[in-house]
C-alpha cells in the first residue's frame, strides 16, 4: 500500500495532460473552486515560509493570474499589505475574470517601480498556458524582483520541457498543483523553481489513473530493488558478463568492478586479449578468452555488457554473436553508432550521452522527453539519455526523469560504472526499464555518498553497495 502511494506521487504531468485533467475535473468541481483551492494553497505556503511583508501580485490574463487574485484576497484578509498589478485583465466571462472582479484592494501598475516598492512578488503572470517567449517589458518587471514566489511555474519556464522561453525569474518558492510537472525537474527549468510545494487542490486521484500519463520522477518507489535473502545463491543474485577489449581494458574493468560491488553473484569477462590484466584486476572475476561463440553457449550467462573499451571490430563481432544467442545486452560507448542502428534494436538497454544520442538519432527539437521516447519506440529498446537530468525511456512509453545526481558524477569512467550497475540489476531479474531507472538512481546515490569531495570512477564503485541498500531503505522507511 505504501509503495503504491509513493509511486503515484512520483507521476509528472505536462501542461497538455494537466489540461485534460482539468477538463475531466470540471465534471466534479467548478474551475473556480479549483482556482480558489489553488490560491489558498499558495497563500498558505507564503504564510508558512514568510513573515508578513509588502506583497505585490503580478497577474497575467489567464487562470494563473486568476490564482493570483485569489492569493491577493486571502493574504489581504489575513492583514498583509497587498497590491495587485495586472498585465491585462482576464476576458469577461472567464473564471479568472470572476477572481479578478472579486479583488477590490489596492491596484498598481505592472512596472518595475511597483516591484521595487514590494518586499515579496507573487508571480501569477503565466503558468501552464505559456505559449510563446516572454517579451522585454514583462521580463524587465520580473527581473526587478529580489524575492519571488511563483504560482505553478516561474513565468517563462516551459512546464513540458524545462526550457526558458525568453526569460524566467528565479523563484524562492514555487507552488504547483496536483502533481509536479516535468519542467520543474528538467534543466534548465529546475534551477528556477526554488523550493517546490505540490498542493492538493481537490482534483480526484482517479482522473490521473484514467489518463495514460507515463512520465515519472526517478526515486525509490518507482521500482523495488530485490533484497538478498538467506536462500540466495550466486546464480540467483545474477551473473554479469562483460565483453573486454583486447587493447583498451579500463572501461570494461570498471563495468565489471561495478557489477561486483553492487551485488552481482558472479562476474565474467570475456577478453579479446590482455587476459592477465583482467585477471589481476580482481580475484573475483572469471576471465575467459578464446572462442567467443563457445562462451556464449552457456545459457546461464544471459546478461552482457557490450561497448566499453571495445574497438569497432570487437563491437561488431560481439554484438552480432550476442544477438544470435539471444542474450540480454546493455550497449554503451563504442557500440553506440549510427552504423550499429539495426544491431541496437536487438539490445535491451542503450546508454547514450547527448552527443552519442544525436549521433544515432540525429538532432531533435526542444523536447528531450519526446525525443528519448521516440528513440526507445523506434529501437524497441530502453534508452537512457545520460546527462545532469538523465532520462530513461521504455518502448512502452514510460519515461523517468532522474534528478538524483550531482555534477561530480561527470568523471571519466562514470558511464562504465553505470553500465555495470544496470547489468547487475538485469541479471537479478528486474524488469528492464525498472532496472535501468534503479541503476541510474544508485549511480547518483554513489556520488552523493562521496560527500564533500570529488569521486573518481573507483570511488563510485566503492560506494555502490551502500547506494544500492539506500535505494531500498527509502522505500522501507
Ligand atoms: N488543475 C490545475 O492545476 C489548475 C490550475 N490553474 C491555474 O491555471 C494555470 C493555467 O491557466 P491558463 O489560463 O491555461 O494559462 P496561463 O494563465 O498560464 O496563461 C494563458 C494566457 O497567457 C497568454 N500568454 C501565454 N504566453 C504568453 C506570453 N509569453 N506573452 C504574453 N501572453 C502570453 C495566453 O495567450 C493566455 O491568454 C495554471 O498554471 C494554474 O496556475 C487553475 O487555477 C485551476 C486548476
Ligand atoms: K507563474
Amino acid at each position: 500500500m505504501q509503495l503504491k502511494n509513493e509511486k503515484t506521487n512520483l507521476l509528472l504531468i505536462n501542461p497538455e495532460e494537466m489540461n485534460q485533467v482539468d477538463k475531466i475535473a470540471m465534471q466534479y468541481l467548478p474551475v473556480l473552486t479549483l482556482m480558489e483551492n489553488a490560491g489558498l494553497a499558495v497563500a498558505r505556503a507564503i504564510m508558512q515560509f514568510y513573515k508578513p511583508c509588502k506583497i505585490l501580485v503580478l497577474c497575467g490574463p489567464g487562470n494563473n493570474g486568476g490564482d493570483g487574485y485569489v492569493v491577493a484576497h486571502i493574504l489581504a484578509n489575513e492583514g498583509w499589505p497587498v497590491k495587485v498589478a495586472s498585465l491585462k485583465p482576464p476576458e469577461k466571462g472567464t473564471d479568472a475574470y470572476k477572481a479578478f472582479v472579486q479583488w477590490n484592494g489596492d491596484k498598481t501598475d505592472f512596472n518595475i517601480q511597483s516591484v521595487r516598492d514590494a518586499d515579496l512578488v507573487v508571480d501569477a503572470v503565466f503558468g501552464a498556458g505559456l505559449s510563446r517567449d516572454i517579451d522585454d517589458h514583462i521580463s524587465s518587471v520580473l527581473k526587478a524582483a529580489d524575492h519571488l514566489v511563483a504560482i505553478d511555474m516561474p513565468s517563462g519556464v516551459d512546464g513540458k520541457t524545462g526550457i526558458i522561453r525568453g526569460y524566467a525569474p528565479h523563484a524562492e518558492l514555487t507552488v504547483t498543483f496536483c502533481r509536479a510537472k516535468a519542467g520543474h525537474y528538467l534543466l534548465p527549468g529546475r534551477e528556477y523553481i526554488g523550493k517546490l510545494v505540490i498542493a492538493n487542490i481537490g482534483i480526484p486521484e482517479n482522473i490521473l489513473s484514467e489518463l495514460s500519463i507515463n512520465t515519472w520522477l526517478n526515486e525509490p518507489g518507482l521500482w523495488e530493488l530485490p533484497i538478498a535473502d538467506v536462500e540466495d545463491y550466486k546464480y540467483h543474485r545474477g551473473i554479469v558478463n562483460v565483453v573486454g577489449g583486447g587493447t583498451v581494458t579500463g572501461a570494461a574493468r570498471l563495468s565489471a568492478l561495478a557489477a561486483s560491488s553492487c551485488g552481482a553473484g558472479l562476474v565474467h569477462i570475456f577478453a579479446f586479449g590482455s587476459r592477465d590484466l583482467y585477471l589481476l584486476t580482481s580475484p573475483c572475476f572469471m576471465v575467459d578468452e578464446g572462442d567467443f561463440t563457445d562462451t556464449l553457449q552457456d545459457k546461464r550467462r544471459k546478461v552482457w555488457v557490450c561497448g566499453p573499451g571495445l574497438t569497432e571490430d570487437e563491437v561488431k563481432i560481439s554484438l552480432i554473436n550476442l544477438i544470435k544467442t539471444n542474450k540480454t545486452i546493455v550497449a554503451d560507448a563504442s557500440a553506440l553508432t549510427k552504423e550499429n542502428f539495426d544491431l541496437l534494436k536487438q539490445c535491451a538497454v542503450i546508454t547514450p550521452h547527448i552527443g552519442e544520442f544525436k549521433r544515432i538519432f540525429g538532432d531533435f527539437k526542444d523536447c528531450r522527453i519526446e525525443a528519448v521516447k521516440k528513440a526507445a519506440s523506434i529501437l524497441n529498446t530502453v534508452v537512457i539519455l545520460k546527462g545532469p537530468d538523465t532520462l530513461i525511456a521504455s518502448p512502452d512509453g514510460r519515461v523517468a526523469v532522474n534528478c538524483h545526481a550531482n555534477a561530480r558524477l561527470a568523471t571519466a569512467g562514470s558511464g562504465d560504472v553505470l553500465t555495470g550497475v544496470i547489468a547487475t540489476l538485469l541479471a537479478c531479474g528486474m524488469e528492464v526499464w525498472e532496472a535501468s531507472c534503479a541503476a541510474v538512481w544508485i549511480h547518483g546515490e554513489a556520488a552523493f555518498l562521496h560527500n564533500n569531495s570529488w569521486p573518481n570512477a573507483m570511488d563510485l564503485i566503492h560506494n555502490l553497495g551502500k547506494a544500492r541498500d539506500n535505494g531500498r531503505y527509502h522505500v522501507e522507511k
